[in-house]
């Protein structure tokens, strides 16, 4: 059988297909390539052979179906600045799996119950400083990170401007920089740009990081209690400690937690916000939200298949602005044949969740916020990419809905969220800190 390496557009000398790509936009431009060349198609980006994968099915034909050959991370010189090779997202093979797998257990050990009592605790801190704002993406950052901090380390900060402490302001920034930092480096893929380039910034920001949470887990190791673990480090560190094959050593932990917390923040926080964005824009459908979660108490996670709607909303939102457009890199580790076409070992491999996401092929009127189109045509509940998919799925999958439905359920049953202005809320997205709307200000107005 004849099958061929997918194509693409014109390759230049140095910057391969580099110049296809507008900054902010890749989503756009990719997009659009889609719909020149198909699901699977190639471009050299800079260097390196590059396959995009668009359709949800080639995407689960490569990560799932034949997941042993596209669970690597293709390794960037600057993932490695990040992880040191000792996180879980720049990481490969057997240190990767023990690695992941730690991480898995120590998730599975955390209760529900106490996980709600922490999503209960920041939306009530929270809700205190809510409403006296109409910039609402500060505040939900500050949300987002006290979540995960405080689901870390058992301890959390507050709200107030002039009450946050200045380390933690500093980390919030230094998260945004690092993704941003990551999104734009030619050198990553251009290679004869690698021996300029000293990625000072990135190091820079990375030992800002680490000397923010490092003391933080010393604490916590000295006086570690492996009967009576109170936070997730030391659910990991007990983890880290009983394993017999010692592969991952704690030092790897400062490098685990600002991957957990830079992972995190962003993209649970835009998603919130795109829902404030969304539902502003479809009064109607806010009002429907409303009366689905609208129960004598907040609906608790126990009972969230009680409220359909209000998932399809969650899953809408994810669908239309996948907060991770383009997934993370992928390493091709052995040559494979995808929707019909070769992908040659070695290959850098791109999932275009944006597309797959967005496509007609897919979804009726695709640019149109429709949380029904989940209830009405079920078969669509099947397709949830926007998470990524196979062996290298977001760890943080269940913990991020989990958290979407606490405090969205609390957020939209408090307040009614209104437009300043007559125009709708623009629905195109940026490539920032992840796919991001352009700011908008918001009238917030109490419920009851
Ligand atoms: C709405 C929220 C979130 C979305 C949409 C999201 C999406 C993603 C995507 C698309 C990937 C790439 C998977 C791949 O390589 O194929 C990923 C990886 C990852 N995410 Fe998330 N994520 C979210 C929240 C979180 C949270 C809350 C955490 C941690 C607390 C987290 C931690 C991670 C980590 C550690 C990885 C790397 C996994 C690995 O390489 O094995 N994420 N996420």
């Amino acid at each position: 059988k004849h099958i061929k390496y997918p194509n693409g557009p014109i390759n230049l000398p140095i910057i391969g297909g580099l110049y296809k790509i507008t900054p902010n936009k890749q989503h756009l431009s990719l997009d659009k390539l889609y719909r020149q060349y198909g699901p699977v198609f190639s471009l050299r980006l800079g260097s390196i052979d590059t396959v995009f994968l668009n359709d949800p099915d080639v995407i689960a034909e490569a990560y799932h179906i034949n997941s042993t050959s596209f669970m690597e991370r293709m390794m960037l010189p600057t993932f490695v600045i990040v992880g040191k090779g000792k996180n879980i997202g720049f990481s490969n093979i057997e240190y990767w799996k023990k690695i992941r797998g730690i991480l898995n257990a120590a998730l599975t050990k955390s209760k529900t119950r106490l996980l709600e009592n922490l999503f209960n605790e920041q939306f009530f801190k929270f809700d205190e400083y809510l409403k006296k704002q109409i910039h609402i993406r500060p505040i939900l950052k500050r949300l987002t990170f006290n979540i995960i901090f405080c689901f870390l380390f058992g301890e959390s900060v507050l709200y107030e401007d002039d009450k946050i402490p200045k380390d933690i302001i500093d980390f919030i920034q230094c998260s945004d920089d690092l993704l941003k930092y990551l999104s734009s480096q030619p050198s990553d893929f251009i290679k004869c740009l690698r021996p300029f380039t000293s990625h000072k910034k990135l190091h820079h920001l990375v030992d800002k990081m680490t000397s923010f949470v490092k003391p933080k887990i010393d604490e916590k190791l000295k006086n570690l209690d492996e009967e009576n673990p109170k936070c997730f480090i030391e659910y990991l560190l007990i983890q880290i400690k009983n394993d017999h094959l010692q592969l991952v050593q704690v030092d790897a932990l400062q490098y685990i937690c600002i991957e957990l917390l830079v992972g995190g923040i962003d993209t649970t926080s835009t998603t919130l916000e795109w829902m404030i964005l969304f539902l502003s824009n479809n009064e109607n459908l806010q009002e429907k939200l409303y009366q689905d979660i609208n129960t004598q108490s907040y609906p608790f996670l126990t009972e969230k298949n009680n409220f359909p709607f209000f998932n399809a909303t969650i899953r809408e939102t994810l669908r239309r602005s996948p907060p991770v457009p383009l997934g993370l890199p992928h390493m091709c580790s052995e040559t494979t044949e995808i929707g019909g076409y070769v992908i040659p070992k070695g290959s850098l491999i791109i999932s275009n969740l944006y597309s797959a996401n967005n496509s007609e092929k897919f979804y009726s009127d695709p640019l149109t916020f429709n949380p029904l189109r989940f209830i009405e045509t079920p078969a669509n509940a099947n397709v949830n990419i926007s998470f990524s998919i196979g062996p290298r799925v977001c760890p943080g999958k269940n913990f991020a809905e989990d958290s979407l439905f606490s405090i969205g359920t609390k957020l939209f049953k408090n307040y009614k969220f209104s437009r300043t202005t007559d125009q709708e809320y623009d629905e195109n997205a940026l490539i920032g800190v992840t796919l991001e709307p352009k700011p908008f200000l918001s009238k917030i107005t109490l419920r009851n």
